[in-house]
């Protein structure tokens, strides 16, 4: 990045010449020290990594400002040299710059995961939640972790490449995929990554074979992995609509995106989707346990909606309840909660201060989720926040985008989160309809559930509960919603 002598970027906290704030970054759980400064120097601050500035938006107001009604200059990404040059070789649709190529896949992507379009997906994620629960009776002893990244990582596969569900107790051909993408997670946060902070190693990797072994290898197996289940996609049409594979696959050629490249934007929105949505579901799992009178609530309304017959998105409306806890649990432990990095096309202005080019911008999803102009006691769970006095949802307050500030915000905003909320609403509804969760003995108490950082997200580490049938013949009742196997 070159100095820009008109940059008058927002004050933060003092740091070292040169290294800046490095060594006041923690290794691990950065939102929580972006947190911290939130609270110290307010809506928007700014800190410095080796050089590169860094602005992060701490309310739904100064995110709303700047990545929203600036989004023209506010939407590209970091240079990102370790994931763009060297991991990814220029075919990370996260990590894309903006411009035509972006833009482009951006729209197909777009054409299948609309609002409208994901509705065609429904009845896979309601035969998806019939499998996790039939699982789940089935196989009680299969760690609750591995039911949710089943059902989460087979819905994404199967709106991308179609096919049939995965299998709780088969080869998972997901497990590699998450694996290779942690490693490139870690290289897209400030301070990370050592070629982006000091260019000359950038020149010392890029001559050597031998210190970019490793880096060469991930984006060989990456994309042989990419390229095999993209060239293997099924058609989707027996669900309906066409998965993403197979729109992807029909871009004009004249648009110059190779055939690689779509198999990686394939690949990369099955890692951006499949973690994401099961850390949504592990903290779901806690929260009831945290709280019995919010699980009580849920299963009352849906005793009330649907009764002994499995719920499905039919009686979506009918159920603000469950509706209200999938946006509490998006807020109060949002998946990706220092978002993912933006940074500034161009040189703007804002509010008096001038952001020059190439400056990163954090939208710290943690802070705003708890921003006291929007939510009240912020810490709590309570999930009739957003409930008007007749049990409606009510409308978002202004900037907090209908309430769904973990999505993050602009033209990068997540394109996958409709596709998401719908496979959190069925997934948490059939759960709560099928069992009654308690901590288990000899686990740890939900409270004391520690946190593991893969960068992007923040997930529960692994915990147990006792998922006990609300229904003596849920098994029979299940046979009712469907002839699914596990
Ligand atoms: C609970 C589930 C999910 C959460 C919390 C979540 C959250 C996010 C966030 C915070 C961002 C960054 C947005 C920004 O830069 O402003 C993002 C981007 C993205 N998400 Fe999601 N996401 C979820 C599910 C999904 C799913 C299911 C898919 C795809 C099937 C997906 C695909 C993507 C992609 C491709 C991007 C990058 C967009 C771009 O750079 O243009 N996400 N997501």
């Amino acid at each position: 990045l070159r100095p820009n002598r008109y940059a008058k970027l927002p004050p933060g906290p003092p740091g070292l010449p040169l290294l800046g704030n490095i060594f006041q970054l923690p290794s691990n759980f950065m939102y929580l020290r972006l947190h911290e400064w939130s609270k110290q120097y307010g809506p928007i601050f700014s800190f410095n990594v080796g050089g590169q500035s860094v602005v992060v938006l701490n309310s739904a107001k100064t995110a709303g400002d700047v990545l929203d009604r600036l989004s023209a200059h506010s939407s590209n990404r970091p240079a990102w040299i370790k994931l763009n040059q060297f991991l990814s070789r220029g075919k990370n649709v996260v990590g894309l710059q903006q411009g035509e190529t972006w833009r482009r896949l951006r729209k197909a992507i777009h054409e299948v995961l609309n609002i409208r379009n994901v509705n065609g997906f429904r009845s896979m994620q309601e035969e998806e939640a019939t499998i996790m629960i039939r699982g789940l009776l089935a196989y009680p002893n299969v760690k609750l972790v591995k039911h949710f990244h089943r059902a989460s990582a087979s819905i994404v596969w199967r709106a991308l490449y179609g096919g049939v569900p995965l299998d709780l107790n088969g080869r998972d051909p997901t497990e590699r995929v998450e694996e290779l993408s942690a490693y490139i997670f870690r290289s897209a946060l400030p301070g990370k990554s050592l070629m982006d902070m000091f260019p000359p190693f950038r020149h010392l990797y890029a001559n050597s074979k031998w210190l970019r072994r490793y880096l060469d290898e991930w984006h060989l197996e990456s994309t042989d992995i990419f390229e095999g289940v993209y060239h293997g996609a099924k058609d989707a049409s027996a669900l309906g609509v066409p998965c993403v594979s197979n729109n992807l696959s029909r871009l004009p050629e004249e648009y110059g995106i190779s055939e690689t490249a779509r198999a990686w934007t394939s690949g990369v929105l099955f890692s951006a989707g499949q973690d994401t949505t099961a850390t949504s579901l592990r903290f779901f799992v806690l929260a009831m346990l945290l709280h019995p009178e919010v699980m009580r609530q849920a299963q009352a309304e849906l005793d009330a909606v649907v009764g002994d017959r499995m719920p499905t998105f039919d009686g979506k409306d009918r159920l603000p309840y469950i509706s209200a806890i999938v946006k509490e649990v998006a807020r109060w432990r949002p998946a990706a909660p220092a978002g993912v990095p933006h940074a500034a096309a161009d040189d703007f202005e804002y509010d008096g201060y001038v952001i020059p080019r190439g400056t990163w911008i954090l939208d710290n999803i943690w802070s705003q989720t708890r921003d006291p102009a929007l939510y009240d006691d912020p810490e709590e769970f309570r999930p009739s926040r957003f409930l008007d006095s007749e049990g409606r949802i009510k409308p978002g307050a202004p900037d907090s985008h209908d309430d769904w500030l973990g999505f993050g915000h602009g033209r990068r905003i997540c394109p996958g989160r409709d596709l998401a909320t719908n496979s959190l609403f069925i997934a948490f509804a059939s759960l709560l309809w099928a069992f009654e969760f308690r901590s288990r003995e000899g686990e740890l108490a939900p409270h004391d559930v520690g946190l593991v950082d893969n960068f992007i997200t923040v997930q529960p580490a692994p915990f147990e509960a006792d998922l006990v049938p609300r229904f003596t013949d849920l098994g029979i009742r299940l046979d009712h919603a469907g002839t699914h196997s596990v």
